[in-house]
């Protein structure tokens, strides 16, 4: 494991925003971290990150005894300030001499992370002049430079639009091999194409924590979807295993049962009861319909 999180809570004065919660996150993993409005995603990446004291709880970093961890990771808020006087390369000059990256590898550094986010070709002009995409591209580069073993993202995407949102998640895949990936996100189709584990908050609880595939499983809904050639309402009506149908039309419905070894059954009774099948899909649910089970858990 890369971090251990234990009994870790922040109180602000009389509101508690994150109660104890305890994980782990695995070397060399992608985890995006759900949750609505107000859940505590905000609060506990800003204590991993370093910036925020928590009240209570320890985070701690394999290989490292000591308290600061903040040279291994690598922080983008989720609205970044920048110096719109200056130019890509002198914030960056700026953010590296904060982040205490040796002069000697700082210039090698910046030309590496500016190809990265390709604002290579614009360095030297001024950040004010620059589109939503290009500063959060540059917002990337800052958290990148130092080489973090940890990059965190809070909500890197939420306020790009198409183009920005697809050139930020591809930057993250591409760097998904070389580091360990923690972003927080409102937007579940990003999490499920980039992230191979969750962690999701309400309320300042964790209510998941695991991977993504064991998450589906768990809340998986034994639901398929039937067409046949005749209605089918008389021949379901008669199956107890049934939970729920929900018809598109007489000869179409989506059914819900207790088990998925029900299908075989459904299937041969259908046919001898002389029905024709037309379409048989078994329906997967998204990471949407998931999270909304779990938020209403
Ligand atoms: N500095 C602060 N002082 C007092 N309360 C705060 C402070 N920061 C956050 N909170 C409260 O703590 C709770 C958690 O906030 P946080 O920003 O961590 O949530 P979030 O999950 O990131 O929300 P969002 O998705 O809207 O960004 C909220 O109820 C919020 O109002």
């Amino acid at each position: 494991m890369l971090v251990t999180v234990n009994h870790l809570s922040k109180k602000y004065k009389k509101h508690t925003a994150v109660h104890p919660i305890s994980f782990s996150i695995g070397k060399g993993r992608c985890i995006a971290l759900l949750g609505p409005n107000g859940a505590g995603k905000t609060t506990t990446l800003q204590m991993l990150a370093g910036l925020l004291a928590p009240t209570a709880g320890t985070i701690a970093f394999a290989g490292n005894n000591q308290k600061d961890h903040r040279s291994q990771i690598g922080f983008l808020p989720q609205h970044p300030s920048f110096f719109n006087w200056m130019t890509a390369a002198e914030f960056l000059q700026f953010a590296g001499e904060l982040s205490h990256v040796p002069k000697k590898q700082l210039a090698v550094r910046m030309e590496e992370t500016l190809a990265f986010v390709r604002l290579e070709d614009v360095k030297n002009k001024k950040i004010g002049g620059f589109s939503g995409g290009m500063k959060q591209r540059l917002g990337l580069a800052q958290a990148l430079l130092h080489e973090p073993e940890l990059l965190i993202l809070d909500e890197p995407v939420s306020a790009l639009d198409p183009a920005g949102r697809r050139d930020v998640l591809q930057l993250i895949e591409q760097l998904k091999s070389k580091m360990t990936i923690l972003f927080s996100t409102h937007i579940l189709h990003d999490a499920e194409q980039v992230c191979e584990d969750i962690l999701m908050l309400k309320d300042g609880n964790l209510k998941w924590n695991g991977t993504l595939e064991a998450l589906k499983k768990e809340h998986d809904s034994l639901a398929i979807k039937l067409q046949t050639k005749e209605p089918i309402e008389d021949v379901l009506n008669e199956l107890d295993f049934i939970e729920a149908a929900e018809y598109i039309d007489p000869c179409t419905v989506k059914i819900r049962m207790e088990q998925h070894a029900h299908s075989n059954q459904l299937v041969q009774t259908l046919l001898k009861q002389g029905r024709t099948l037309i379409h048989f899909e078994l329906l997967q649910d998204s990471l949407e319909d998931v999270y909304m089970k779990v938020m209403e858990r």
